[in-house]
């Protein structure tokens, strides 16, 4: 585990607190379409696409031939290639942006996959439409110079945990009711139950961003917050030693293992070291003692099986999330805590066990919060950038603008963790 150093972050405040709020500071014109936001992160690159529904008669007319291409390609697939997957079950229908009503679609592929992306959009000329693509996360720095060699695009790069704030509070707002949740009684398998979470007022709250590694930050309204902590153990940390412990391929694999797993074949528990309960300090006697504990004993390394191995490399980094966040909260006087990334998609088993960690070790003080979109709020924030920014096709980009653009963020202070 380690913690990093926080820093406070104050954005503009915007003209009203409607739900567009965010965007309401709009460009007075409309980028050209195609319209992305694009997050490369250090696993997985999230593109959201808005693809237009109001479009008339006319424009259809004087659309060109490369936009209707790329509309279809996007829009008509499921799959691109071996490892890209558009995310039909998030898709969200009647969106307005930018003026214009459409539908918003969700897509991820491997970051390593990114070259191959790059030659994607040169075979589909995408140049032509537009002279650069607004890009947020650590490969829109990586992979500026190759965007620029390979396909002439330069990226117009955004802050990634900025678009993560303004990302989800858009999302949310066109989603009510249906984005943000709880498990109830997640200890409980009969009984445990997903139920919505009016998300509306949710500030002050903690969101911890499980990619792969993790930042924690303390969001104090929609337009402040600090990155207060962070972690290495992570999303990729549960891949990599999995994938070592186990020998499986895909993230889907390992998460199926580890649900036929039993993790107390491999942790050291309480009761393992007590016999019982440690009843002073109030530690039951099921608490994991000592995560792999039980791997020193050659017998036992004999007898653990791979879903054991999987099921226990899930729990010990999602405990070990749990109790940085919990302590974090601490700290900040925050009860609600907001669990997003990927780590978490088709991943109940560490939804539960968060939800259960932050209730019982809290004594019932903190609430685990979950979002539906839980890995594209990044890239979403990127979308709404460029209806805030655009992009230098206006002509408001200069050639030296190769920094992140950083014009309603404001960074005021550094406090030390
Ligand atoms: N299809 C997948 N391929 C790889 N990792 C996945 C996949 N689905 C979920 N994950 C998990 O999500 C993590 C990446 O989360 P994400 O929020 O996209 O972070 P990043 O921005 O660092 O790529 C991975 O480390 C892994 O634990
Ligand atoms: C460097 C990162 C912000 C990159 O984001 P990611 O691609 O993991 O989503 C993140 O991995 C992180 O915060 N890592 C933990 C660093 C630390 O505080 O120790």
């Amino acid at each position: 585990m380690a913690a990093t150093s926080a820093s406070e972050c104050v954005r503009d405040e915007p003209d009203n607190d409607s739900p567009t709020a965010s965007v309401t500071r709009e460009l007075p014109f409309k980028p050209p379409m195609p319209w992305f936001g694009m997050d490369i992160g250090g696993s997985l690159t999230k593109l959201i696409y808005f693809e237009p529904k109001d479009i008339t008669d006319e424009e259809k007319e004087q659309e060109v031939e490369t936009l209707r291409v790329i509309r279809k390609y996007l829009t008509s697939n499921t799959a691109y290639g071996k490892t890209g997957v558009r995310d039909e079950q998030l898709e969200m229908c009647d969106m307005p942006l930018g003026g214009r009503i459409g539908t918003i679609h969700f897509i991820r592929f491997p970051s390593s996959e990114m070259t191959a992306f790059i030659e994607l959009a040169k075979a589909k000329n995408f140049s032509s439409l537009a002279k650069s693509i607004c890009a947020t996360g650590g490969g829109a720095y990586k992979f500026e110079d190759e965007f620029k060699k390979q396909v002439h695009l330069r990226l117009h790069k955004f802050d990634e945990l900025d678009c993560l704030i303004q990302g989800m509070q858009y999302i949310d707002r066109h989603n009510p009711g249906f984005e943000c949740y709880y498990w109830k009684q997640p200890n409980e398998p009969e009984q445990c139950e997903k139920v919505p979470f009016d998300f509306r007022n949710p500030y002050p709250c903690l969101i911890v961003n499980i990619g792969s590694g993790v930042s924690i930050l303390a969001v104090y309204s929609a337009t402040k917050y600090s990155r207060v902590s962070g972690t290495s153990l992570g999303g990729g940390t549960f891949l990599g030693l999995c994938s070592l412990l186990t020998g499986c391929e895909t993230f889907e694999e390992a998460i199926e293992l580890a649900s036929l797993g039993d993790s107390t074949n491999i942790d050291k528990l309480v009761r393992d070291i007590y016999g019982g309960d440690y009843g002073r300090f109030n530690l039951s006697g099921d608490t994991v003692a000592s995560s792999f504990g039980n791997m020193i004993s050659q017998e036992r390394r004999k007898t653990a099986s791979k879903s054991d191995l999987a099921r226990a490399t899930l729990v010990t980094i999602t405990n070990n999330i749990g109790s940085i966040a919990r302590m974090c909260a601490i700290q900040q006087g925050i009860q609600n805590v907001v669990f997003v990334g990927n780590f978490l998609r088709v991943n109940t088993i560490s939804m539960k066990l968060l939800a259960h960690a932050m209730d019982f070790w809290s004594q019932g003080t903190m609430k685990a919060l979950f979002l539906e979109h839980e890995g594209y709020f990044g890239a979403m924030g990127c979308l709404l950038e460029l209806m805030r920014t655009g992009t230098d096709d206006e002509g408001i980009m200069s050639d030296e603008d190769s920094e992140t653009e950083e014009t309603s963020v404001e960074t005021v202070s550094i406090i030390p963790p």
